[in-house]
């Protein structure tokens, strides 16, 4: 039983009213690491979590926590911790009421709400505040605290850094590394394209409800940029977007572009245009790669 996936997503699929927005979906999230699942507005990826969660019911496919679906976890907070939408906490309790209740129905002791409040970096006094007058950056904190109230196993979080200021980002991100090098498994959502390279072990990329990349962190950034400089920059660039080829313009000039150099050299080669300087981008990371991955599904062209 323990080669079984944390989290297992198999085939799941969601229609709106004849609108696909998750389409066969497929992953894992192995026990002890960290998953990063990313894609542009719209890609689907807080209704597969949702489906997740049981809080939308599937079209098609299956999705398990821990082997089981998550509405038949018996206790569910003491083995997953869920954090979807921190606004959604009832404006009118404070957050110290709010975890005492999750932790009266978790079957714990009061003062691990208050260990929790310490835990997110919450002062006592915030903690009696109505959530109302809370801060987003504060509800993160708090929707965290309420996430791992439970000491749970698994931690399925959709965009929890949103809101959060440089110290708090540094903060989640060392959270959420310790809780996986303690064993546990993460499925982070995240923006923060950054964040999410730093602190992954895996990716999942979705766009348009489709799987676009899958796999380890470090197999999927290795060759994910290369820098090209030639004598012709605005011919390449003409060439590359009529094949397709991502790319983005280099602060020194010349551009990183997310695909193979060999490629690059031919389609500078049928140009008729010299290359100058054609090399791994040492700098190209996780957002060259979620640009190339998700072009398809961009929304407008930024180039005015
Ligand atoms: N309740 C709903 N009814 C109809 N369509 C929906 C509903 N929820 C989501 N959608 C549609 O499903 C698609 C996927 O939305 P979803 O919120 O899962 O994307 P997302 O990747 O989380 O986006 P974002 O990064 O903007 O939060 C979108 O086209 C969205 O309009």
């Amino acid at each position: 039983m323990t080669t079984t996936a944390a989290i297992r997503v198999a085939d799941l699929s969601k229609d709106y009213r004849g609108t696909r927005a998750v389409d066969s979906v497929s992953f894992d999230v192995p026990h002890g690491s960290i998953t990063g699942f990313l894609g542009p507005n719209g890609a689907g990826k807080s209704t597969t979590l949702r489906m997740l969660v049981g809080l939308t019911e599937p079209t098609g496919g299956s999705a398990t926590v821990l082997g089981r679906r998550y509405t038949e976890l018996l206790n569910p907070g003491r083995r997953v911790g869920v954090l979807l939408d921190a606004s959604a906490q009832h404006s009118g309790r404070t957050g110290l009421e709010i975890l005492r209740l999750g932790a009266m129905m978790m079957g714990l002791p009061d003062r691990r709400a208050e260990e929790m409040i310490e835990k997110v970096g919450l002062s006592k006094a915030e903690s009696r505040r109505r959530t109302g007058t809370y801060s987003l950056g504060m509800r993160q904190r708090l929707g965290v605290a309420h996430a791992l109230l439970g000491d749970p196993k698994v931690l399925i979080l959709d965009e929890p850094a949103n809101g959060l200021d440089p110290a708090g980002i540094h903060w989640m991100r060392t959270l959420l590394k310790e809780f996986a090098d303690d064993g546990g498994s993460v499925l982070l959502s995240s923006h923060l394209l950054h964040e999410i390279e730093v602190v992954a072990d895996d990716l999942v990329v979705i766009g348009r409800g489709r799987i676009v990349a899958r796999g380890s962190k470090n197999d999927l950034l290795a060759g994910s940029g290369v820098y090209v400089r030639s004598t012709d920059d605005e011919g390449l660039a003409a060439g590359m977007r009529a094949v397709g080829v991502g790319f983005t313009d280099h602060p020194d000039g010349g551009f990183t572009v997310g695909a193979e150099a060999e490629h690059i050299a031919n389609i500078a080669a049928a140009a008729g245009i010299t290359l100058r300087e054609l090399r791994a981008d040492d700098e190209a990371g996780l957002e060259q790669l979620f640009l190339r991955l998700t072009a398809d599904d961009a929304r407008e062209d930024v180039k005015s």
